[in-house]
């Protein structure tokens, strides 16, 4: 009742359209946030079993940025204390607020912002070959409606006449973006060997994300790009799965209840954190390696033992580490594949700069059209589009007309800002022009966006990300190993639809694969 009446309020029913829809995000928030959020940059949101203020203007990100003291984090182990998402990643640096913050923030620097990118071209290739086992042998002829057709039949259930449609469609797509042939898929005129065919994304990118995070900042082996699928991954993925459940999500209170499905949620979480915990001490703590090593996870072994912090609080780091250094990057590299597949002339374009590189890292960095071709796409498709985790400390004012009470939960929402056409112009069209055309102008440009807040996808001032350097080199490494290696299209069968609720990026995205080399 005494949040401010100068913004408007969203619907109470549409926090609950994941569970009864199948609209996406993208369609909630044109249909019901879009409007309201441009002319005022700021709604009351109904979300997580409570109204809410959600921000998208970026003077009132700005605001809340640099107000950190009003405008305190307070995550899961706070907002929704008994949740199972709580007990899963507990008090830690994204979390917490104050001096404890501090702590876990000075600790984790090191760690996460020097790192070796060597793990990235080695985990690049591992999963370049774990793309290619998944393709079948195919022996490509001059491109003709027929190859195109094998190719993008797959396993669909459509008639030949719609598969002729889609197909059509496709070379439709190649001719707009005036490559006029069918190169797209990477049919050379001569006779070649080449493998192809159709790839569900989303456990590979998940198993390459994994293996990143953890030998560069954890230094253990995850093994998921090796055969089979260790202990450790079907327990993170059993966790997953019971997590990110919209019902769970919108209404924490429920966690409070005997409901079995929750109560065995809540034993797997703590299963999961045990295990991680057991292969940090066999890995690093046993052998004394944490001494010997600047991993983000050795510093926090070493601040444990120092008793700056608690095993409890370890393990919450530990854990976060894992967590927001995989699912992060993973939502990235998903959007990236999907937009390279819908895009292309831009594929063919990027690939060219890649093969003119030298290919080292000192290179790759600088490669200004897939540098801005990365921010377009975060622009577009924010990995963490909406987050609310800050709680008021005093009553105070956003605006000279939005004053905002003690102890309301105050939220961002950079998939708003990104889309907003007062912030940025034609906010619809997928143009990494925008960002420039030479690496210095595209860097000055972001790092500009970043300051005024029109670019708040790794957050900004005291708490920006600190993991934004290595998730960025992270997919430029694996886009030069990718576009080397392979052409890829949207597979025809996969729908487009992006997540319903919560981390953005297209939901269970299928990719039709092309080897380039020869066998
Ligand atoms: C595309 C990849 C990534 C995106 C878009 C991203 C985005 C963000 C955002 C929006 C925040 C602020 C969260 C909030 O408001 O509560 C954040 C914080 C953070 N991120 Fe990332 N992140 C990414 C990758 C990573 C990676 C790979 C790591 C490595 C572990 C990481 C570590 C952190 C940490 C430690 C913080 C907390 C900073 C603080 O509050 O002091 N992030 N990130």
């Amino acid at each position: 009742w005494n949040f401010p009446s100068t913004i408007p309020t969203i619907p109470f029913y549409v926090s609950f359209l994941p569970f009864f829809t199948k609209c996406d995000q993208e369609k909630i928030y044109s249909t019901y946030l879009q409007k309201p959020m441009e002319k005022h940059g700021a709604v009351k949101i109904y979300f997580g079993g409570r109204w809410n203020i959600l921000l998208s203007h970026p003077k009132y990100l700005a605001t809340i940025f640099k107000k950190e003291q009003t405008y305190a984090k307070s995550g899961n182990h706070l907002k929704v204390s008994k949740s199972v998402i709580a007990a899963y990643t507990g008090e830690n640096v994204i979390s917490a607020h104050g001096k404890i913050w501090r702590v876990f923030r000075n600790t984790m620097t090191l760690g996460l912002t020097q790192y070796d990118e060597k793990i990235f071209f080695t985990n690049a290739t591992l999963f370049s070959d774990m793309i290619k086992s998944k393709l079948t042998e195919k022996e490509m002829l001059k491109p003709s409606m027929d190859s195109t057709l094998t190719l993008i039949a797959s396993t669909g259930q459509e008639t030949a006449v719609q598969k002729k449609q889609k197909c059509m469609d496709f070379q439709k797509t190649a001719n707009d973006d005036s490559s006029k042939t069918l190169d797209m898929l990477g049919c050379n005129a001569e006779q070649t060997n080449c493998k192809s065919g159709t790839v569900a994304m989303t456990d590979p990118i998940q198993r390459l994300a994994l293996a990143n995070i953890s030998e560069a900042a954890l230094g253990l082996d995850f093994g998921t790009l090796g055969n089979g699928d260790p202990e450790l991954h079907l327990q993170l993925k059993l966790v997953k799965s019971q997590i990110f459940q919209p019902l769970y999500l919108t209404f924490p209170f429920l966690d409070n209840l005997p409901i079995p499905s929750r109560v065995k949620a809540r034993k797997d979480v703590a299963k999961f954190r045990e295990t991680l915990l057991a292969k940090v001490t066999s890995s690093l703590m046993n052998n004394f390696e944490y001494e010997q090593t600047n991993f983000a996870s050795s510093s926090l072994i070493k601040a444990e033992r120092n008793q700056q912090i608690t095993k409890d609080q370890l393990v919450n780091n530990l854990v976060i580490i894992l967590v927001a250094g995989h699912e992060n990057p993973q939502l990235l590299l998903t959007s990236l594949f999907f937009l390279f597949g819908k895009h292309p002339c831009w594929q063919k374009k990027i690939r060219k700069e890649v093969q003119e590189s030298d290919k080292s890292f000192n290179s790759i960095e600088k490669l200004p059209l897939l540098t801005a071709f990365i921010y377009e796409t975060i622009r577009m498709y924010p990995p963490l589009s909406q987050i609310i985790n800050r709680c008021t400390v005093k009553k105070t004012a956003l605006d000279h007309n939005i004053v905002v009470p003690k102890g309301a939960y105050v939220g961002y929402n950079v998939y708003g800002t990104g889309r907003n056409g007062k912030v940025w112009e034609r906010p619809a069209v997928f143009d990494p022009y925008r960002w420039g055309h030479s690496i210095d102008e595209i860097t000055d440009n972001w790092r500009h966006c970043k300051q005024d807040c029109t670019m708040a996808a790794f957050h900004g001032g005291n708490r920006a990300c600190l993991g934004e350097k290595l998730a960025l080199a992270e997919v430029k490494i694996t886009f030069v190993e990718m576009l080397s290696k392979f052409e890829w299209r949207i597979s025809p069968n996969w729908r487009e639809r992006m997540t319903p609720a919560g981390p953005l990026c297209p939901a269970g995205l299928e990719l039709c694969f092309q080897t380039l080399d020869p066998l």
